[in-house]
């Protein structure tokens, strides 16, 4: 059924080889605080620490994932699978190849709570959710610890450092919320030298606004939750600095601030020698890369992450490039040459996928990368159409082509395929999937609430509030008070949630059907639908109403020739309105100057 649609996926084989960086430290977003603990100063200076979890590439960090909830349903879904794809994507590549099959491995815990960003509720600036979230979801954790041990948990949102840190402190556990959790997932698919310098750049630049200050055990002003000493440098003391500042030493603030400033500076020159060596490269091909003299044009594949481009490039070009279920498989661009049907050669360039909600300067960090983009002759866009967000993703895409810079007359130009259209949800059978395609539920009392009705919540989510006092064990009359304070809207939303979300992966075809009479009634009777609600729903409803250029399947060929026919003509039309502009350029430019005639000059050239 529907629900399957968007996990299932063709798997491969997997080999091994340890990655190691040399900048782990600093390669991973994870809390400063614990990790700074754990600092060796290294011979030249850099610094090599032991990861919070555990980096045994055969034994991937089991996430605990916390998803706010989203509005309508498909939407929900979408990006409740999006989020448990990303929990389990995060694995170390051996030898450029994961270890284990993704359908194999189990689902990560995870509990839907009620979305602090929505217009009606308050985001707030200590700690994201409410406090009664906050206990509800550690009462969760708990549980799902006393089941298995959970390494560290994901918030599919994303948070300030401080409230990052607050919520370590509340749960105890390292917390990743969705930037650090993706700049985890490149750090560890990261292979090749450029990808590596890329994603530890991202990293450094997560890390710069992760360093916070905050209040330790005894009200002091310390940095990192477990009160580490504020100087651990004498370095500026006495170095011109003016009375108290010149005798203040260096805050451990100052001292990563300034790691992390120095480690930036030496990235970017290095990450500089691939773009110069890229460019060459470039130019090369482009200067002698065709026949006759004609350069070798690059056709650049692009779409939201995990939507094919890889398969379609190997399907293409008869090569055998790496792809996976796992989000950002490819970090790295690959260029892989093509015959057209007239037997033209063109080269394709499979690239790093994009993701939504991804913040500038992690796109910048892969500026490199993205410039075979940026130069490329043309674009061709892959979407996943068996997403129930295509739209987002399309519009994901856009937004960032935008940003590196892509010229508006190549994406006006882009040529749009929709692939994976061989999917036939009978095919799929549940058996395929972990829990027979059920999300996991890691408490009876969600399961419970499943089966209400929407008007029984609210007695539900009192049974809930009074079962997880008891399932915590909260005695302590700090917790109690938190729990009182936990409104019953609050674990109300969980519940509700649970009941209309949580059952499955994706909704089924006959909920798809229903999903706007859903919206317009069971959503109307919880909370008036937002304007923000209502344009979701309007893309969701605009999804069909869109046209691909062309239909594919990359895994079993279907559309590929159409594909390339369609490629063939963009590069036509492309090749014959620039020899226009050019022949015109050529005229007035080509036309050989003479001094004007005078004259005398005329009267002679008469006689
Ligand atoms: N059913 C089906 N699955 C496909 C098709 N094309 C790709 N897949 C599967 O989709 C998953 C992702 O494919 P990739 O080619 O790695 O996707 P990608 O866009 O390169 O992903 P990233 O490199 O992670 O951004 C793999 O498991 C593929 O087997 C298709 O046409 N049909
Ligand atoms: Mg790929």
């Amino acid at each position: 059924m529907f629900r399957s649609i968007y996990l299932t996926r063709t798997r491969f084989s997997s080999f091994t080889k340890t990655l190691i960086s040399p900048f782990q430290f600093l390669s991973s977003p994870y809390s400063v605080s614990s990790e700074h603990q754990q600092i060796n100063n290294d011979n030249d200076g850099s610094y090599v620490a032991i990861p919070l979890y555990n980096r045994d590439p055969t034994d991937p960090p089991r996430l605990f994932l916390v998803q706010p909830r989203l509005k309508p349903p498909t939407f929900m879904q979408a990006k409740l699978n999006e989020a448990l794809c990303l929990a389990n994507s995060l694995e170390e590549q051996r030898d450029g190849y994961f270890d284990t099959d993704f359908f194999e491995k189990e689902l990560p815990p995870h509990v839907v709570v009620q979305n602090p960003s929505r217009k009606s509720v308050k985001t707030r600036a200590d700690t994201y959710f409410g406090p009664g979230t906050v206990e509800a979801i550690k009462c969760h954790l708990n549980n799902a610890e006393s089941k298995g041990e959970v390494d560290a948990i994901f918030v599919n949102a994303i948070l300030s450092g401080i409230q990052q840190r607050n919520l370590e402190q509340a749960w105890e556990k390292p917390v990743l919320d969705r930037v650090g959790l993706i700049i985890e997932i490149f750090n560890a698919h990261a292979h090749s030298k450029e990808a590596k310098l890329q994603a530890e750049l991202a990293a450094l630049m997560y890390k710069k606004s992760r360093l916070v200050r905050v209040r330790g055990p005894d009200g002091r002003s310390t940095f990192g939750a477990a009160g580490e000493a504020e100087v651990v440098s004498a370095r500026g003391r006495g170095s011109g600095g003016r009375g108290f500042i010149s005798g203040a030493g260096e805050t451990e603030l100052q001292l990563q601030r300034r790691r992390i400033i120095e480690r930036r500076r030496q990235l970017l020159s290095q990450i500089e020698e691939v773009r110069r060596t890229r460019a060459l490269q470039r130019a090369a091909r482009k200067r002698h890369g065709g026949v006759d003299g004609q350069g070798l044009v690059t056709v650049a594949v692009v779409g939201y992450t995990n939507a094919g481009k890889s398969t379609l490039v190997s399907a293409l070009s008869e090569s055998d490039l790496y792809r996976d279920a796992r989000l950002f498989a490819t970090l790295d661009p690959r260029l892989k040459s093509v015959v057209l049907p007239s037997g033209r050669k063109v080269l394709l360039s499979d690239t790093v996928g994009f993701i939504s909600d991804l913040p500038i300067q992690l796109v910048d960090a892969f500026r490199a990368t993205l410039e075979e983009v940026v130069e490329a002759d043309l674009l061709v866009h892959v979407l996943d159409c068996t997403a129930p967000n295509l739209n987002e993703h399309r519009s994901t895409v856009l937004q960032v082509l935008q940003q590196v810079g892509v010229s508006q007359e190549k994406v006006e130009n882009m040529i749009e395929v929709w692939n994976k259209i061989d999917y036939q949800e009978e095919e799929m059978g549940d058996d395929e999937y972990p829990n027979g395609g059920e999300i996991s539920s890691f408490s009876g009392e969600e399961d419970e609430a499943a089966n209400l009705s929407a008007e029984e919540a609210h007695t539900a989510s009192e049974v809930v509030d009074v079962q997880s006092r008891n399932k915590c064990g909260v005695n302590n009359a700090k917790s109690n008070d938190n729990l009182s304070e936990l409104s019953t809207a609050d674990v109300g939303e969980t519940i509700d949630e649970n009941q209309g979300d949580s059952d499955g992966w994706l909704l089924s075809e006959d909920d798809q059907d229903n999903v706007y009479e859903y919206w317009t009634t069971v959503g109307d009777q919880q909370s008036k639908p937002t304007n923000e609600d209502r344009m979701i729903e309007k893309d969701a409803r605009s999804q069909d109403q869109h046209t691909p250029d062309v239909k594919i399947s990359a895994l079993t060929g279907v559309g590929l020739q159409e594909l390339l026919e369609i490629i063939e003509d963009r590069l036509k039309a492309q090749d014959n309105k620039w020899k226009a502009s050019n022949i015109v350029e050529r005229d007035f430019f080509n036309q050989k100057w003479r001094p004007p005639r005078t004259d005398e000059d005329r009267v002679a050239a008469e006689q």
